[in-house]
């Protein structure tokens, strides 16, 4: 071995230090705790860097969550100027982000071509899929729970940050949809899991958890809601032309995104099965939710009661079909590919629970979460302006592509979703009051969007 490893006490209060400032730590401003190293393997030993991989087990405010945490340790940092270091300036050796460092991505890969078997990782391609060549990834920028790299022209290895014993929706539905050849996901190539280490088996395929899922990767593909701000932002522009007369109109595009998510949902009841939900046992989570919110948020506290009738409706409606849906769909999920609209990331609710995320759904679920999101791509820019005509034009946007979204959306299912009234107007209204606590947590200028919708939803009696 050439560079030996940081000892375990020194790496924790590496650690300790390094965790809470990353973009996917999922306790940001929160008190962390009891961190411990739950698993460290090596990955390679190269004669001027070896590169780990740590299971890093914490609490945050007293809750456990546990991270993937790939490490470099090296005697100098690499060229990316990024590398986020966890070594203080003028450390030797240094210890920083091994999916910063070219060797460290190019050694995942190498292990996924060759489906090795490294201290309990697991490497493994989809029979048929091809091996992927010997490539240095390059780390995809931008929001995200999780950390992608991006390996040549078309694949894409995305680790998983917040690791939950058993087997990833993302992985477990991009799966179950390469069954069906759905067209509107892009094709699963392998994945990587830690042997039966924590699950009970009940979830996870013969008990392993899984820590990244490689994928084709779409080169140039936009994703939706870039597409539809800049179609708004556009219309607002151009003050004596309608919506349909702009040139950047979206209503083609959200009707061709209602036809891939009505695919997806096709697809995924084929097969996953469907079921059905009471729908009292539905609007459980909902008023739960509701009920935390305006704990948190007095601005709903005037809203409550009209929500909690909108939600008794449903309860009071029967059994309700189910399947297995996307869980956490927003334009920011559909990409544009030059033939097609694909839908991303199957994950749900990184903070949620595993057993909860599998939990076959309405896709009301999915539908409602694309027209919160038309509605906050023509709203958001509005935010504090006081401006009758542009939110004139907002509405006028949102509604027409509302409607090209359910008429896409209809062209493939045999169900309309205009035609589902109390139903999606439920999940309607829990996301928007799911939105205003994460506005009110991230991003307080935007709350009045969400408030605004749930004022609407409420007001259409
Ligand atoms: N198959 C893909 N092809 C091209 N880009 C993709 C693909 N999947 C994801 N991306 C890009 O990577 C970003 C992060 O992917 P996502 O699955 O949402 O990760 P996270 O779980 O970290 O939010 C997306 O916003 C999108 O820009
Ligand atoms: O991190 P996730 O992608 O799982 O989702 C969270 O962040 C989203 C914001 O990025 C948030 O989405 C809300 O804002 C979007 C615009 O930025 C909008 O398109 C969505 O409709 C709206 O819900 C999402 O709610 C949150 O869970």
């Amino acid at each position: 071995m050439s560079i030996p490893p940081v000892d375990d006490d020194t790496m924790v209060t590496l650690l300790t230090e390094w965790l809470p400032g990353q973009r996917w730590f999922a306790g940001k401003g929160r008190r962390l705790s009891a961190v411990r190293i739950a698993r460290r393997v090596i990955l390679l030993d190269h004669e001027d860097v070896l590169v780990e991989h740590l299971l890093v087990d914490v609490e945050v405010d007293g809750r456990p969550q546990r991270y993937q945490v790939p490490l470099a340790t090296a005697e100098s940092l690499p060229d990316d100027r990024r590398a986020l270091p966890l070594t203080p300036e003028g450390a030797s050796p240094v210890v920083y982000d091994g999916l910063r460092d070219p060797r460290g991505t190019e050694s995942l890969v190498t292990h996924l071509a060759a489906q090795d078997h490294v201290g309990g990782l697991r490497f493994r391609l989809v029979e048929g899929a091809p091996a992927p060549e010997p490539a240095r990834g390059r780390l995809l920028e931008g929001e995200q729970s999780n950390s992608s790299l991006v390996f040549g022209d078309d694949l894409m290895v995305k680790v998983f940050r917040l690791v939950q014993p058993g087997l990833n929706p993302d992985v477990e539905l991009h799966a179950a949809l390469a069954g069906r050849e759905c067209p509107a996901v892009a094709s699963l190539r392998g994945w990587v899991e830690l042997e039966d280490d924590m699950a009970d088996g009940a979830d996870g395929a013969d008990g392993a958890t899984t820590l990244a899922m490689a994928q084709e990767f779409l080169a140039g593909a936009a994703d939706g809601w870039a597409m539809a701000t800049a179609s708004v932002r556009d219309l607002f522009a151009e003050a004596d032309l309608l919506a349909d007369e702009v040139g950047t109109d979206f209503a083609d595009e959200s009707r061709r995104l209602g036809a891939a998510v009505a695919q997806v949902h096709d697809d995924l009841a084929a097969a996953t099965g469907t079921t059905t939900r009471d729908g009292s046992e539905i609007v459980a989570g909902m008023r739960a939710r509701l009920d935390d919110a305006v704990a948190e948020v007095p601005a709903l506290d005037g809203f409550a009661d009209a929500a909690r009738a909108v939600f008794d409706e449903v309860a009071g409606s029967g059994p309700v079909p189910v399947h297995r849906v996307h869980g956490d769909l927003h334009l920011g999920q559909a990409l544009r590919a030059p033939d097609r609209w694909i839908i991303i990331d199957f994950e749900g609710e990184p903070s949620a629970p595993l057993a909860e995320r599998r939990v076959p759904d309405s896709p009301a679920r999915d539908v409602a979460g694309i027209l919160r999101s038309l509605d906050y791509a023509a709203q958001h820019t509005l935010v504090g302006v006081d401006d009758r005509q542009l939110r004139f034009r907002a509405r006028e946007w949102r509604d027409r592509n509302v409607d090209a979204f359910c008429a896409g959306y209809a062209e493939v299912s045999d169900s309309d979703p205009r035609e589902t009234g109390a139903l999606l107007r439920a999940y309607t209204l829990d996301k928007a009051v799911y939105e205003v606590v994460y506005e009110s947590r991230n991003r307080p200028s935007w709350m009045g969007v969400p408030l605004g919708a749930v004022e609407r939803i409420l007001a259409t009696d």
